[in-house]
């Protein structure tokens, strides 16, 4: 499992550190572990440490601190450092241990901008140093100019370096992963102590690259997440698997009340989605001309035109490709919820439910869907205002209805209503095409009627009973998102359509299920690969 924490939590952590007079210490170990990921990066990309030159952009607290001891590691192991002061003033310690080392010293106050974000963006390395987790909003004046300036100028050009950014990219907020422009997007983010919340999150992950933790000796100092993100371990130990004797009835049952006239085919696909998923039967109920659809697509389906008391299951699946006037699929919807079942609510199902509800259904919005959720609850989010700040968003939705709430995206967030948040980053952009989500819900459903009745599986899996349901949700986003990327790495990284998920699906799983622990691969004793 993957923690990430708030930066209040960080500096919580840090306090009996800083009490015992370590501060320097821990400020030595990041910088050490942040010089220590640059040089293996620029020996990844084929570039010398000797000899190439590093841009260290510093702000006035500990982040520029930090930025200014890795570069002067950098320049003892013989690269050409300029360090940027973007503020009146610099971490002194640090500031002395650069200028002995040998670097170079500008101050964005004497310099011309235009000069400086040229020659900074063509050095090999770029490394953000200006704001940390004590940064109350972004980058402001000259310093907010110099990073736009540079952005732009690495933007268009074939810029041959990379950046790097300190702990976090400045301007992305630590906790929310809410983003104050300018930002300077990162090749790759090495972290401190912990993953930030906000590097895990939209838009703060479209900005952070990719994420490595350095630890610094306040690891045991944390307490409960501010996010999780299930790691190939986790999911491994949280598949279902038959038992020697299990029968189709034990396996678990879903039953599915997906599509229209309108929509037939995301029935379909929902169905496909759960089959692949390892579900041990799935019950069709829908109009007759979807459900012939349904039975020529997926033989295995069991279909019928009943109501849903007259049919037994383990768990449901509703909305999928269902629209406000699709009324006795609505009535069918709202029957599955009020039976006490687990219930994944996709799509057409969402505005048609109580808004009081409990947290085995799982509501699975994009953006624009929770944006409605939400404003129906009294809020007055639109669209964006979600996708500018999907972590609050998705626990407020959680903590107004009750539900255990997913939200779709680049980062699949799913907020449990006792607090807990998963956030998975594990598939493809190929993944946002048409019939995508119906596939994602049937394997969320067909996960609900395997695990629903299971508390003690997620226990072992250090799951809290409270989060079961979210863990079932992400679980399901996983692998999703796992499905969908080995569909497009099949056609060598080329598109995918909504069935290719599902049909990648089987081998994918058995693939996870054999790992114990491979999804934070320790690459050294200094840092660990989040993604
Ligand atoms: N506290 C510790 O012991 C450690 C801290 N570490 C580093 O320290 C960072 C946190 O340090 P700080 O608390 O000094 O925070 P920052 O480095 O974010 O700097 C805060 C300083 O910048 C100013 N500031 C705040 N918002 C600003 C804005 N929007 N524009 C311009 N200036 C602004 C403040 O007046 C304050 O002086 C972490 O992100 C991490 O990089 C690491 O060295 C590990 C140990
Ligand atoms: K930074």
């Amino acid at each position: 499992m993957i923690s990430a924490y708030t930066g209040t939590q960080v500096r919580h952590a840090e306090e009996p550190l800083l009490a015992a007079g370590l501060g320097d210490v821990l400020m030595q170990r990041a910088a050490h572990g942040l010089a220590v990921a640059v040089i293996r990066e620029l020996k990844a990309r084929g570039l010398r440490v000797y000899g190439s030159s590093v841009a260290v952009l510093t702000g006035k607290g500990n982040n520029g601190g930090d930025g200014l001891y890795a570069a002067a590691f950098l320049a003892a192991r013989g690269m050409r450092t300029t360090a940027i002061l973007t503020a009146d003033s610099a971490h002194p310690q640090a500031l002395a241990a650069f200028e002995r080392a040998g670097g170079r010293v500008r101050h964005l106050s004497d310099a011309a901008p235009g000069g400086l974000a040229a020659d900074t963006a063509r050095a090999d390395v770029v490394i953000d140093a200006v704001l940390g987790t004590g940064a109350k909003g972004g980058l402001r004046g000259s310093a907010a100019a110099l990073i736009a300036a540079i952005a732009e100028a690495r933007t268009g050009s074939a810029a041959p370096g990379f950046v790097v950014a300190c702990d976090l990219p400045s301007g992305v907020d630590a906790d929310t992963g809410e983003v104050a422009q300018p930002v300077l997007a990162a090749d790759l983010t090495v972290t401190f102590g912990a993953a930030k919340a906000g590097l895990l999150a939209d838009p703060g992950a479209d900005f952070s690259g990719r994420v490595e933790v350095v630890p610094i000796g306040i690891e045991e100092n944390f307490e409960r997440p501010a996010l999780r993100r299930l790691d190939d371990g986790d999911i491994a130990a949280l598949l279902p698997r038959p038992e020697r004797r299990a029968h189709k009835y034990s396996r678990g049952v879903l039953g599915v009340v997906a599509g229209s006239a309108d929509y037939p085919g995301a029935a379909v696909l929902a169905c496909r989605g759960a089959l692949a998923a390892g579900v041990g039967m799935v019950r069709y109920l829908g109009p007759p001309e979807v459900a012939d659809l349904v039975r020529e697509s997926c033989p295995e389906v069991v279909c019928s035109t009943g109501a849903a008391a007259d049919n037994r299951v383990q768990a449901w699946l509703v909305g999928s490709g269902m629209g406000p006037g699709d009324h006795e699929q609505l009535q069918r919807a709202r029957d599955a919820v009020e039976s006490g079942l687990p219930v994944v609510a996709d799509a057409g199902a969402l505005p048609a439910l109580p808004d009081a509800l409990a947290p085995h259904v799982v509501l699975t919005p994009h953006a624009g869907e929770l944006a409605a959720l939400l404003q129906r609850l009294g809020g007055d989010e639109d669209r964006a205002a979600v996708e500018a700040g999907t972590l609050a968003a998705v626990r407020r939705a959680a903590a107004l209805t009750g539900a255990t709430v997913l939200l779709k995206g680049a980062t699949t967030l799913v907020a449990a209503p006792a607090g807990g948040v998963f956030g998975q980053s594990d598939g493809t952009p190929w993944l946002a095409t048409a019939g995508s989500g119906d596939v994602l819900a049937g394997i969320i459903g067909a996960l609900l009627a395997q695990l629903g009745s299971d508390v003690e599986h997620f226990g072992k899996a250090g799951v809290e009973p409270g989060a079961r349901w979210a863990a079932v949700a992400a679980l399901g986003a996983a692998l999703h998102g796992k499905a969908g990327r080995a569909a497009s790495d099949a056609c060598l990284g080329g598109p995918i359509a909504a069935g290719g998920i599902a049909d990648s699906l089987p081998h994918v799983w058995g693939k996870v299920s054999t790992l114990s622990n491979g999804g934070i691969r320790k690459r050294n004793s200094h840092s660990q690969p989040l993604r």
